[in-house]
């Protein structure tokens, strides 16, 4: 699903040279949830960003959903990143005027769907991350943890392949924020959907399937989370 060969990206700044990334190799099968961990300025929203086809990589290959990137113009890379990618942030990035339906909907209304059926769609979504009856608040009636779980519902609108998430209970509390990754957890196996999510919490990170870590650009650490067997 996700297959990541020797990525390298290097940012110059005048005469400097900064090597967020420094050749990671990855391969992230389909439906799997791995969280990214690492301290700052390892490279976790380098990483993130190329693969959420928002920077391109400096060397190396990266093949999303059977695609690879470097091959792409830039349309079909708004394309790509319009229907098979979902993001989640750690700030929410809801439009404040807008319902919650409205927020869920959006990117459907950007890619010239039909409105009925996206309404259909955005309520059922809504329902599933448990805001059935929330669907004409904004945002600034809505709990952190439910504007996390509004964005959560508008980044599976388009049916992605994959779902990258930063940071997205670096906001919230600590309760708050392990009944958003819950939720997440629970949409995403049930759709199969392949999950990148980055975080500086051990307790989130823990969510996933697979940890891998990253320090100076490299990945140091590659282990699969053990979780307790429901009973
Ligand atoms: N646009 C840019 N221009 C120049 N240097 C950059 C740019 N983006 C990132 N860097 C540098 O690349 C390195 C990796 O940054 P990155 O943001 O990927 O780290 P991070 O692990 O996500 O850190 P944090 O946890 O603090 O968000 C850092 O040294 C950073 O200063």
């Amino acid at each position: 699903m996700i297959e990541a060969v020797d990525v390298a990206k290097v940012y110059r700044r005048g005469r400097t040279e900064v090597r967020a990334l420094a050749g990671v190799s990855l391969t992230v099968p389909k439906g799997e949830f791995l969280s990214v961990m690492g301290p700052s300025g390892s490279g976790k929203s380098t990483l993130l960003n190329l693969l959420g086809a928002l920077d391109v990589a400096g060397s190396g290959s990266l093949r999303i959903d059977g695609r690879e990137l470097s091959r792409m113009k830039d349309d079909e890379l708004s394309a790509f990143r319009r229907e098979r990618l979902g993001f989640v942030f750690q700030f929410f990035n809801l439009m404040p005027t807008m319902t919650a339906l409205e927020n869920v909907m959006l990117p459907g209304l950007l890619s010239g769907r039909g409105q009925v059926e996206l309404r259909r769609r955005a309520e059922t979504l809504l329902e599933t991350v448990g805001l059935g009856g929330r669907t004409h608040h904004r945002p600034d009636e809505l709990s952190g943890g439910e504007m996390q779980r509004v964005a959560v519902a508008r980044a599976l609108l388009m049916e992605p392949a994959v779902l990258l998430a930063d940071e997205p209970t670096g906001n919230l509390d600590s309760r708050t924020g392990a009944e958003v990754l819950r939720m997440l957890r629970e949409a995403t196996r049930e759709r199969g959907l392949t999950v990148v999510m980055v975080t500086h919490d051990l307790k989130a990170a823990e969510v996933g399937d697979r940890i891998v870590r990253l320090a100076d650009g490299l990945i140091v650490g590659d282990e699969r989370v053990v979780h307790e067997q429901a009973a």
